[in-house]
């Protein structure tokens, strides 16, 4: 009997080979496990498994056996697995880490009524003027750009949310939130914890000795200060009639209705801010890496974008209808670096058969969106005549490559002849029951990002003191779930004098905006607010 813990059951899809009691676990990648995938993919096949003890792991690289599985068959699929830390710090009411509950249910249910295209787009207000403050600072100090994306991110749900922005990096409302929120991410990272979820019996070590545990308490502490504390701060305010639209006077209002206790809506506002900061981040940080990284592509968008735009104004959200190439980098960008590059894992709420494979109940699921979508076989394409003489007439494996000539010849960018129906564009944002409610919110800001940072700057890559270019380094991310590039270095300048004077102009009309969201500032922040308006005067 203990020899067949960790085998591979009949039925189950191929995987690598096993070894007793252990079963892969003592091959599961702890760094960046989509790259093993990947190679796992191409020797196992689009549905492969993994034994980890008598647990099982499969992992999708095969797009119709996602839409399938995840998207069509989601009722059973919508599960999490489990996660002892994810419970001890946040008992079981993190949406994002949350098992498929009752309270899961209640939180996705709130989040629907509110984050729907048309509510979102009463935010878009708070996003163009937090997008122009992103210029604004760019334009000032472009050397912090990447840390100025972190706070574009983080102010805008904080407004969106709480209606409260946070006005420079600086202050604890972002450094400490975002340290905090790392911190947590590596509690939950492979391999960070002993692995009580698949052996209970390790939990009865006393806290005293377990380093983890005292870490799981303190997160939990910082956490639920921040979270409950900003809820209390916009319940006080509604008390004093001082409401400014955010999403959770509207939850607190709607309390009872949504059924919610005060526990639930703290961490449902942790987890939303969670949700939307490092993600938006991430994505806009890659955009700039991959503008830095082709320069060809970026030439071909300011062109466009100077053909609709001009320069007299700013780009608007109806201005992206007419820039096809535009909406091609901001797909490639998901593409090339998709922030979450194995989604979030699902779990089987029931036993599962998929071309003949049996996916037993309490599966963990994988979808390997790097392998799908960094698939020489679907994603290899022909740019021009030159590169086809490069090339030797032959076509080209280049998934790894940033070319947003893909987009125009499919609607999923996959080369011609291959069908890419199975894929979708919004794939980026997970699936089914599962799949991310802040997505309309997130695409508006990317959106207008990619838009207003094309505009407005050149991005080039950074030159040392005897005036050589530092190329960038397009593989420098970060570990962990969700990936950002690593901090890097680049010039970016403004691209003509007129644009520069907009945005100036521009930062000066947000004032107005801002004004209903400048409410708890710290004498600090409201310095640095009256300083930087006066400044830009
Ligand atoms: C570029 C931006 C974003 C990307 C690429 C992204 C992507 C994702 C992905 C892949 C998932 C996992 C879905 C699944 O399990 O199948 C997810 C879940 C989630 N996202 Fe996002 N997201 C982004 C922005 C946001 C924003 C702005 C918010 C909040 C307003 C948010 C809140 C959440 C939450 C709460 C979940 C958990 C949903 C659940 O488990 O039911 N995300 N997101």
């Amino acid at each position: 009997i203990v020899l067949k813990v960790g085998s591979r059951g009949k039925g189950l899809p191929p995987g690598p080979p096993t070894i007793p009691i252990l079963g892969n676990a003592h091959i599961f990648p702890t760094e960046f496990p989509h790259h093993k995938f990947t190679e796992w993919a191409r020797k196992y096949g689009g549905l492969f498994s993994l034994k980890i003890g008598n647990d099982t792991v499969v992992v999708l690289t095969d797009a119709a056996a996602v839409k399938e599985l995840m998207d069509k068959r989601s009722s059973t699929t919508a599960d999490r697995p489990p996660s002892y830390v994810g419970l001890l710090i946040t008992d079981g009411l993190h949406m994002a880490l949350a098992r498929f509950t009752p309270a899961w249910k209640t939180e996705r249910r709130a989040s629907a009524a509110i984050l729907t295209p048309r509510a979102t787009n009463q935010h878009l207000p708070i996003q163009r003027a937090e997008a122009i403050q992103l210029l604004y600072n760019i334009l000032h100090s472009p050397q912090s750009f990447y840390t100025d994306i972190q706070l574009y991110s983080t102010s805008v749900i904080y407004s969106v949310l709480h209606g409260r922005r946070v006005p420079q990096y600086e202050t604890e409302e972002v450094t400490g939130f975002i340290a905090v929120m790392h911190e947590w991410d590596a509690l939950l990272e492979p391999g960070a914890v002993p692995p009580i979820d698949a052996i209970p019996i390790l939990n009865l070590i006393p806290e005293r000795w377990e380093k983890w545990k005292r870490d799981c308490k303190r997160v939990r502490d910082l956490q639920r200060a921040r979270y409950f504390g900003l809820v209390e701060e916009t319940r006080e305010r509604m008390r004093r009639n001082r409401h400014n639209g955010s999403f959770m006077e509207d939850v607190l209002e709607r309390q009872a209705e949504l059924g919610m206790d005060d526990e639930m809506v703290g961490w449902f506002g942790g987890t939303l801010l969670e949700g939307a900061t490092d993600t938006t981040s991430s994505y806009i940080q890659s955009l700039v890496l991959a503008l830095v990284a082709y320069p060809e592509a970026q030439k071909k968008a300011h062109e466009e974008i100077d053909r609709v735009v001009g320069e007299h104004r700013m780009p608007t959200l109806e201005d992206l209808e007419q820039m096809p190439y535009v909406r091609a980098i901001i797909s490639e960008t998901h593409r090339f670096r998709p922030i979450a590059p194995l989604g979030a894992p699902h779990a089987t709420l029931a036993t599962e058969e998929y071309h003949g494979y049996i996916i037993p109940k309490g599966t963990t699921i994988f979808v390997n969106m790097w392998g799908i979508f960094h698939d020489p076989g679907k994603f290899t394409i022909v740019l021009d005549s030159v590169q086809l003489i490069l090339c030797s007439l032959a076509l080209f494996d280049n998934p790894e490559d940033f070319i947003p000539e893909r987009y125009p010849l499919s609607e999923n960018g996959t080369k011609p002849g291959v069908d890419g129906s199975d894929l979708r564009p919004t794939f980026y944002f997970g699936f089914g029951r599962r799949i991310c409610p802040g997505m309309y919110l997130a695409q508006n800001s990317i959106n207008l990002n990619a838009m207003n940072l094309l505009w407005a700057f050149d991005f080039k890559p950074d030159i040392d003191m005897n005036g050589n270019t530092i190329p960038v380094d397009i593989f420098a991310y970060r570990k962990g779930i969700a990936t950002a590039p690593l901090p890097f270095k680049c010039r970016i300048t403004p691209r003509t004098a007129s644009k520069a004077r907009i945005i100036e102009n521009e930062f000066l009309e947000t004032a107005d905006t801002f004004s209903k969201f400048e409410v708890g500032l710290s004498p600090e922040d409201k310095e640095f607010v009256a300083r930087s308006r006066e400044h830009a005067r």
